[in-house]
């Protein structure tokens, strides 16, 4: 029982956000497992219009078919150029069979067509945030608890940093002057959507728990 009692599912396929799931939740005394140690489970159609929607419909369903209460992270980038694109389709930006490679050329190629005419050697080309929703959903009495976190940056032309995932390397930070992916993990944590989102979900199960 005790060991059931500290196992945290969340309901994910990306191992960049895997990997900062176990970083934050480890030291607290949490064994993160995600969907790599589930094989078989249902794939989750993002069918959402907002993240929350989406996180909502990926810790429901698993929840419901592990028989567990489970986490999930629907997160992305809202680019001011781009009216808020890609958005909720930030894993999909460039279509089937999308990569981090392939969406982050997809990105600069969208910005940059919006530049063309214009005679200018800065390489941010727009302001940009990302935001991540959390949702725990506990099958048990089918509650969810939700939280969300941004953070703001601006898209690059010159990617950097090799850390992180995703468009971690387009997205850059005037504080630190440097990109996401050139923060260590608990940098990342620090200053991220995902951070942030973290600790208002953390904050929230203490103040329920009273
Ligand atoms: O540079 C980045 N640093 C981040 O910290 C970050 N967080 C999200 N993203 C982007 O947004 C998509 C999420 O889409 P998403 O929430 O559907 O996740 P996913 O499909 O990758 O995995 P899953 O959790 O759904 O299984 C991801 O694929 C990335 O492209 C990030 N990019
Ligand atoms: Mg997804």
């Amino acid at each position: 029982m005790e060991k059931l009692r500290n196992l945290l599912i969340v309901a994910t396929r990306n191992e960049g956000k895997a990997r900062e799931f176990r970083h934050a939740l480890e030291p607290l005394g949490l064994e993160v497992r995600s969907l790599a140690d589930y094989p078989g489970l249902p794939e989750v159609e993002e069918t959402g219009s907002t993240f929350a929607e989406n996180a909502r419909l990926k810790s429901q369903t698993i929840a419901e078919a592990l028989g567990l209460p489970v986490l999930a992270d629907d997160s992305g980038l809202c680019v001011d150029a781009l009216e808020g694109r890609p958005g909720v389709y930030s894993a999909r930006y460039s279509g089937p069979g999308a990569t981090d490679s392939s969406n982050n050329a997809k990105l600069l190629g969208e910005l940059e067509k919006l530049k063309q005419g214009e005679d200018t050697d800065q390489p941010l080309l727009s302001p940009a945030r990302f935001v991540c929703a959390l949702s725990l959903y506990d099958p048990a009495d089918a509650s969810e608890l939700t939280a969300e976190g941004f953070v703001e940056g601006w898209i690059t032309s010159e990617p950097a940093g090799g850390g992180g995932f995703g468009y971690d390397p387009l997205f850059y930070l005037p504080e630190y002057e440097k990109t996401m992916a050139e923060l260590t993990l608990e940098e990342k944590q620090a200053v991220s959507h995902r951070g942030a989102a973290l600790r208002a979900l953390t904050d929230k199960r203490a103040g329920r728990r009273g």
